[in-house]
């Protein structure tokens, strides 16, 4: 092929549920719908509990597999795969990524890694630190690639807003960020109408709960604009503090509030989640500087704008449409690390998943939200 020949992933995706689906049509479309050419991506497996899902999966949504293989830069077929340990053990797959429910992320991953597969793995990467910090250890020792998937973090916007808060200081110095991703989850109504409580968002089983689900968003526009910026040196938040609100039959938490410090900078993130009302949808973040304010409307996860609101009374819309849902510029993310042969993602470091996980154990240990005897660890 010619020297432009885009360097493919093989994806195998692992649960056959509603994230892997918004993924897989992300890898389907054509790379070159958001300026990309170096990459491309083919699904040549999906692991399913249940042969007859992963079945249902392909032929709903991804029947040609990737665009690597409708653009015959790949010539596998998608298979079906009874049982997630069948798609490890597969000679073609390079990559996996994981979409199943928290509880079962380090599991698949151990399990994916173990097998000398790459990994992409949904948000949050484990349910604790201890967990993460092992498959870290695992994926080094392994020399393989290993990523949580946040894929907010890959968004042109977010690159754009870092730029005008970081390089070009369009606020001047920042003291404040505030964030909210809220989701109407168990509202009274919804509590009427009988929502099954065993719902991955509300069963402590499967590691439910907002902090764990909702949270990483928050702490993502805190991160990437605080933890990330030059003067703070990444240098980890200090004086963490938070509050829960727990679900009064499943025990997971459904409001939860938390603040970082970053006082190299004087600066603080008041980060916020909840199952309960929908964050305002004029207003999912918030940064403050001492010249003006970026205002960053809903949903905090797939942004597609932002105001930069000055004090001098100047004011600049920025837009970024999101071609697809969004899912691509992670996987191009992981595309370009293994063809660098890279083992981590600058985007979104080990250490980083690391740090995350033990900011949400410490906000769990706060706020009274215990794992149940029943959800092995
Ligand atoms: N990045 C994002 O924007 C989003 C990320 N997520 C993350 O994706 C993950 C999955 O969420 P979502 O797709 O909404 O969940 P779903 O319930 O729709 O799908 C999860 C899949 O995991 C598999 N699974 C394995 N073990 C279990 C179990 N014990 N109970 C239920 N399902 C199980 C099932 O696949 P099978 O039966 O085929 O084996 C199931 O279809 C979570 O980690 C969540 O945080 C969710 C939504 C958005
Ligand atoms: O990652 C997510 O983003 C959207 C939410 O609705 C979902 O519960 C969560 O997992």
């Amino acid at each position: 092929m010619s020297s432009t020949t885009p360097f493919v992933v093989r994806w195998a995706i692992i649960g056959a549920g509603w994230i892997s689906e918004q993924f897989v049509h992300d890898l389907a479309m054509d790379p070159s719908t958001r300026d990309v050419n170096d990459v491309a991506h083919a699904i040549v497996a999906v692991g399913s509990r249940t042969k007859a899902k992963a079945e249902a999966f392909i032929k709903d949504y991804c029947p040609e597999g990737g665009f690597a293989q409708k653009a015959g830069y790949c010539d596998l077929p998608v298979v079906a795969v009874e049982g997630y340990d069948a798609v490890y053990a597969r000679d073609d797959v390079d990559c996996v990524y994981i979409g199943t429910p928290h509880n079962d992320h380090y599991f698949s991953a151990k399990a994916a890694l173990e097998a000398n597969k790459h990994v992409l793995c949904e948000k949050p990467s484990t349910i604790n630190a201890r967990q993460m910090k092992e498959l870290a250890a695992l994926a080094e020792a392994k020399g393989l690639f290993f990523m949580e998937a946040v894929w907010t973090r890959f968004f042109p916007l977010m690159y754009a807003l870092q730029k005008d808060i970081h390089e070009t200081k369009v606020l001047g110095d920042i003291h404040q960020v505030n964030a909210d991703f809220s989701i109407k989850g168990v509202g009274r109504e919804y509590l009427d109408e009988g929502v099954p409580l065993s719902h991955r968002l509300l069963n402590p089983d499967l590691a439910g709960g907002a902090i764990l689900d909702l949270g990483p968003y928050p702490l993502t526009w805190g991160l990437m604009t605080l933890f990330h910026h030059p003067e703070n040196k990444l240098a980890p938040p200090t004086a963490v503090s938070s509050s829960m609100q727990l679900h009064p039959e499943t025990g997971v938490d459904i409001f939860t509030t938390f603040v970082l410090d970053f006082p190299k900078m004087t600066a603080r993130a008041n980060l916020t989640c909840n199952l309960v009302v929908e964050s305002p949808a004029d207003c999912t973040a918030r940064i403050q500087g001492t010249k003006g304010e970026i205002i960053v409307p809903r949903p905090a996860p797939r942004p597609e704008k932002y105001i930069i609101r000055l004090d001098n009374g100047e004011e600049t819309v920025k837009e970024f449409p999101v071609p697809g849902n969004g899912y691509h510029w992670e996987a191009d993310a992981v595309a370009r690390c293994l063809r660098d042969g890279l083992k981590e993602c600058d985007r979104m470091t080990v250490s980083e998943s690391i740090m995350s996980m033990e900011l949400m154990d410490e906000f769990r240990k706060q706020g009274g939200y215990e794992f149940p005897a029943s959800l092995a660890q």
